[in-house]
């Protein structure tokens, strides 16, 4: 399949041409960009000069649309809103990579991100793309709203907990922890080394934009999911999530048949590693790939489970998510070229 990248300059589109030029079955026709038109991409990314000689192209939808069959979006929230739609009304496939088709109702987009929200037409095209819990039979579909990075952790973690509701649903808290790159390529006064380094901050208490999304998967799952308590931390490192979630136990059970409900659940998805007792997640140990590891621990004095969560932000928690419902969609194994083992120190 021949597929092209908008946002090749930013973190998540040179995680997608580093991912995709070891793909069997994908070529990477073209690259755009909004503001570095004819460099070459390596100018930006010389880690990529051996593998690619390519040059940022012009955003010309229907120049785009004659030369290949789906486009990822690695653009900016508010921006996919504006180019998803020219792209898909030329036939192409989209597999977008940023908020703005994720929140199924619009008024509770522009409550949370402050931004204008897309058609409601547009929001109901989209499928989102939790690739381990999606029913559709992607083949047939055209569009995919991958998943923020923060929801993928959190989501993977406590799907089996609320899907079998085993929790009070009223107690979930998430706790969680992201490395720099999540923010994306352009440094910023929070962002920047001597604000990051040697330095542990807390942000959008309340008010952060994976809430919404968090949300309303959870209550998809289950209708009795109510408001959970969300809280967001920059750690000076450059990738990885942690999430940290606790709940109240509806009833007495063993760690036994919580770990065993767990491997249950995930005995094929490919991605997703459920850890020993004990065996607690770093999020080193899935660097560079596309793994989601996670742990528990049952508190018999508080009846509270634990459960830990790590993935690579750009990769479960972006570019290789997306290569995944890629694969989906293509209808091949959901690995292809994404088997690599993590990067490891
Ligand atoms: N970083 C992460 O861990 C994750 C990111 N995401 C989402 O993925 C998307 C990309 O994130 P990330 O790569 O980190 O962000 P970056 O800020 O690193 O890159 C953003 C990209 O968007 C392009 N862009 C900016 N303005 C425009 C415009 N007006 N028209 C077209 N392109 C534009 C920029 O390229 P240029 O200026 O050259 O056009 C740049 O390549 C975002 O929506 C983000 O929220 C999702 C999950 C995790
Ligand atoms: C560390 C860091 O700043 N992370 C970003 C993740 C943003 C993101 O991925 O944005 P959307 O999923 O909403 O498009 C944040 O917390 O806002």
């Amino acid at each position: 399949m021949k597929i092209a990248i908008i946002g090749a300059t930013g973190y998540g589109g040179a995680e997608l041409i580093r991912i995709l030029n070891m793909h069997p079955e994908v070529s990477i026709h073209s690259i755009h960009s909004s503001s570095q038109q004819n460099k070459p991409i390596h100018e930006s990314y010389p880690h990529l000069e051996s593998i690619t000689e390519q040059v940022l192209q012009e955003i010309d939808a229907e120049k785009i649309a004659r030369q290949v069959d789906l486009v990822f979006t690695a653009t900016p929230s508010g921006i996919s809103s504006k180019l998803v739609p020219e792209l898909l009304n030329n036939g192409l496939k989209v597999i977008d990579l940023s908020g703005d088709y994720r929140i199924k109702n619009p008024t509770v987009y522009k409550e949370w991100y402050k931004k204008q929200p897309v058609d409601a037409y547009w929001l109901h095209e989209a499928v989102y793309g939790l690739t381990e819990w999606m029913d559709e039979d992607l083949t047939e579909i055209k569009f995919i709203s991958n998943p923020g990075c923060y929801p993928t952790a959190a989501l993977l973690g406590l799907a089996p907990l609320v899907k079998n509701q085993l929790i009070d649903t009223n107690s979930i808290i998430i706790d969680a922890k992201s490395g720099v790159t999540g923010a994306g390529r352009n440094a910023t006064p929070t962002t920047h080394y001597p604000e990051m380094n040697d330095n542990l901050k807390i942000y959008k208490v309340n008010e952060h934009q994976h809430i919404p999304e968090i949300e309303q998967v959870l209550s998809e799952w289950n209708a009795e999911v109510g408001p959970i308590t969300f809280s967001t931390h920059l750690v000076p490192m450059t990738r990885g999530i942690m999430a940290t979630m606790y709940a109240d136990l509806t009833k007495e059970i063993k760690y036994e048949q919580l770990f065993q409900l767990y491997q249950e659940s995930y005995q094929d998805a490919y991605f997703v590693r459920i850890k020993e007792q004990g065996m607690f997640p770093c999020t080193k140990e899935v660097y560079g790939s596309n793994f989601c590891d996670i742990s528990l621990a049952y508190d018999k004095r508080t009846n509270r489970v634990m459960v830990v969560s790590v993935i690579d932000n750009l990769m479960k928690g972006a570019a290789g998510q997306a290569v995944q419902n890629l694969n989906k969609l293509l209808g091949i194994a959901e690995q292809s070229g994404l088997d690599f083992v993590p990067v490891y120190p």
